[in-house]
């Protein structure tokens, strides 16, 4: 968006640009909003719609994160059920304890915070829970039939980051989004879902080469490395909307903020960006797989 200003030194008007923040707590609110009006109609049913949450180990951030999704969910009347793991819990206590979840028809979402500690096979354990209660978008098979562009529950980060682009009808087709990061909750479906929206989709990773390139090659550009600061200023085009989906430790994103601000048409700030559209996305993922399971 660019904007005309008057340049004193050079004494004429100039082309600037007005870089615009993307409010993600604009965008959780609206989803939480429309999510609403579902959670009185089950209430009205007699039905609580309940997501039950699986905190392996001691990790202080991810107890953070589990504790907000509850308090989120209570705040929207959703029912939440904490379960916590000692760290030592072996992968097949685990899935015995997820198959429980997905026994019991009163919960109708699973969510295993991730990371588990590293003897556990997080992969396994995540294909354990049920498709129907993926509310977390985390099962391969969720991932295959979202890449594919079957109804399954996507991943609520990559989720996030296309309703956040909807929300400001930021443009998404034929443009040239590069992923930075290849996680199988974040970089290889944000991708997935880019290219479903038409765009020409680069994921990078580690072993890219040059990869400063290909960000300066971008007009989209999603930060998914869990590195702060990695997305230096200068890496940025002019005018590419960048959408940072780090969570690193004392609240620093991904992407040099400051640094990229003057380059970008729009951007999202940590905190306040892509983090609380993520949970407003479980907790609408949730309120649909209740509905789903209630034959709405
Ligand atoms: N099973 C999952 N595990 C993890 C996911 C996930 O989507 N599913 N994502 C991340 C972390 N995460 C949720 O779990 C997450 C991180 C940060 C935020 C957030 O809203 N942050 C706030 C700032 C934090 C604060 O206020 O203290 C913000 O950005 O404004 C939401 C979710 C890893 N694990």
């Amino acid at each position: 968006m660019p904007l005309y200003v008057f340049n004193w030194e050079k004494g004429m008007m100039s082309m600037t640009i007005r870089p615009f923040i993307l409010d993600g707590n604009e965008v959780a609110a609206n989803i939480k909003a429309l999510v609403e009006g579902d959670v009185k109609k089950l209430i009205a049913g007699g039905i609580i719609p309940c997501l039950a949450t699986i905190l392996v180990g001691d990790d202080p951030a991810s107890a953070t994160y589990v504790r907000m999704k509850a308090n989120a969910c209570k705040r929207l009347g959703i029912q939440s059920v904490r379960i916590e793991l000692p760290g030592e819990t072996t992968t097949e206590q685990l899935i015995r304890e997820i198959q429980q979840l997905n026994e019991n028809p009163g919960v109708h979402g699973i969510l295993l915070q991730h990371p588990v500690p590293h003897h556990i096979d997080e992969r396994a354990a995540f294909d354990a829970i049920s498709i129907e209660k993926d509310v977390d978008g985390v099962t391969t098979q969720g991932f295959a039939q979202n890449a594919f562009g079957f109804a399954a529950f996507p991943s609520c980060t990559p989720a996030a980051i296309i309703a956040i682009l909807d929300h400001y009808r930021l443009p998404v087709l034929g443009k040239h989004a590069v992923v930075i990061g290849r996680s199988p909750i974040l970089g290889k479906p944000v991708s997935a879902m880019l290219l479903n929206k038409d765009a020409t989709v680069t994921t990078c990773h580690s072993k890219t080469v040059n990869l400063e390139e290909f960000v300066r090659a971008a007009d989209i550009v999603v930060a998914a490395v869990g590195k702060p600061r990695f997305v230096k200023g200068d890496w940025v085009k002019p005018g590419a909307v960048v959408l940072d989906a780090g969570y690193n430790p004392g609240n620093i994103g991904d992407v040099d903020y400051e640094a990229c601000l003057p380059h970008v048409s729009a951007i999202t700030p940590v905190p306040a960006g892509v983090g609380p559209v993520t949970i407003a996305t479980l907790l609408k993922h949730t309120v649909a797989a209740a509905m789903k399971a209630q034959g709405y």
